[in-house]
């Protein structure tokens, strides 16, 4: 039974997964829960990194109902966690922290070449000896793994039998997603695909390359879309979901036509209603 959402859908039909970045919120993650998409990602780059909210977070994704309607264990809703360092930092301990929590998958920023790709996906490994295969990359993780076991609604030994990244191990559970968001990133993603295996899902940064190109938030420009264009090929040729991050009502078939696979958005609240009540009572 796979026990990952996000990885279910990429692997079925389709092959496409809907996620979004959400607020690390008890609120959030109620509502997001019943959204009826495949996983997200509580967006921890930008925002302080608390370990307790992701914790509490994490719970509130759990809905009897759902639970039981899935007749399951599996999470009806997949939560990854989006880690505050930059590929270059060549960080591992958030994304220890988060997937000793029960985190699926870790979305790594701003990864820019085969060294920073191999730390994020080694991160996310046990460490085991070259002669048991695959050995790389060669895993990092520290062994803590209880309230993750828990999370997952499974023994210790059993956890450990999934907690690899996949694809490389089919029967792996956890995501590595890579985002390619700096042109060194874009220039070299061909070189990390070829020399790192443990890949899930390449996310492109489009408002961080926009940045950096010099035109932040202009996603219609040639230049940015010409960098997106080649990322997505090199992904398809590799059979590496590559995912968008801002999918809109507008550019929704786009996207999907154009063969992205992992659809993001970011959830707004909604206030319209409160603003169709001011015209109403102001006559406009
Ligand atoms: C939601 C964010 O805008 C995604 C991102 O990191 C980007 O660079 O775009």
């Amino acid at each position: 039974m796979r026990l990952n959402g996000i990885i279910r859908a990429l692997e079925s039909g389709p092959g496409i997964a809907f996620t979004s970045f959400v607020q690390t919120e008890i609120e959030n993650a109620v509502n997001f829960a019943q959204s009826g998409n495949d996983g997200l990602v509580f967006e921890m780059e930008h925002n302080p990194w608390d370990i307790n909210a992701l914790r509490v977070a994490m719970q509130f994704l759990l809905l009897r109902e759902q639970i039981i309607k899935a007749g399951s264990i599996a999470n009806p809703m997949t939560p990854m966690v989006r880690i505050p360092p930059s590929g270059s930092e060549m960080n591992q301990w958030f994304a220890k922290q988060a997937l000793d929590l029960g985190a699926y998958g870790i979305v790594w920023p701003r990864i820019s070449n085969s060294a920073e790709a191999y730390n994020a996906v080694a991160a996310c490994r046990y460490p085991r000896l070259p002669e048991r295969a695959p050995y790389e990359p060669a895993g990092l993780r520290g062994d803590a793994p209880m309230a993750a076991a828990r999370y997952w609604g499974l023994s210790q030994q059993e956890y450990y039998k999934r907690a690899d990244v996949w694809p490389l191990v089919p029967e792996g559970e956890i995501l590595v997603a890579l985002m390619i968001e700096d042109v060194d990133g874009v220039n070299n993603i061909e070189t990390i695909l070829k020399e790192v295996p443990g890949i899930g899902v390449l996310l492109l940064g489009e408002g961080d390359l926009s940045q950096q190109l010099g035109c932040p938030r202009d996603y219609d420009n040639p230049e940015l879309l010409r960098m997106m264009a080649h990322v997505l090929e090199v992904g398809k040729a590799y059979n590496v979901a590559v995912g968008h991050p801002h999918m809109t009502k507008q550019n929704a078939r786009q996207i999907v036509d154009q063969g992205y696979r992992f659809l993001m958005s970011y959830p707004r609240r909604d206030f319209s209603a409160l603003e169709t009540g001011r015209n109403v009572v102001q006559g406009a």
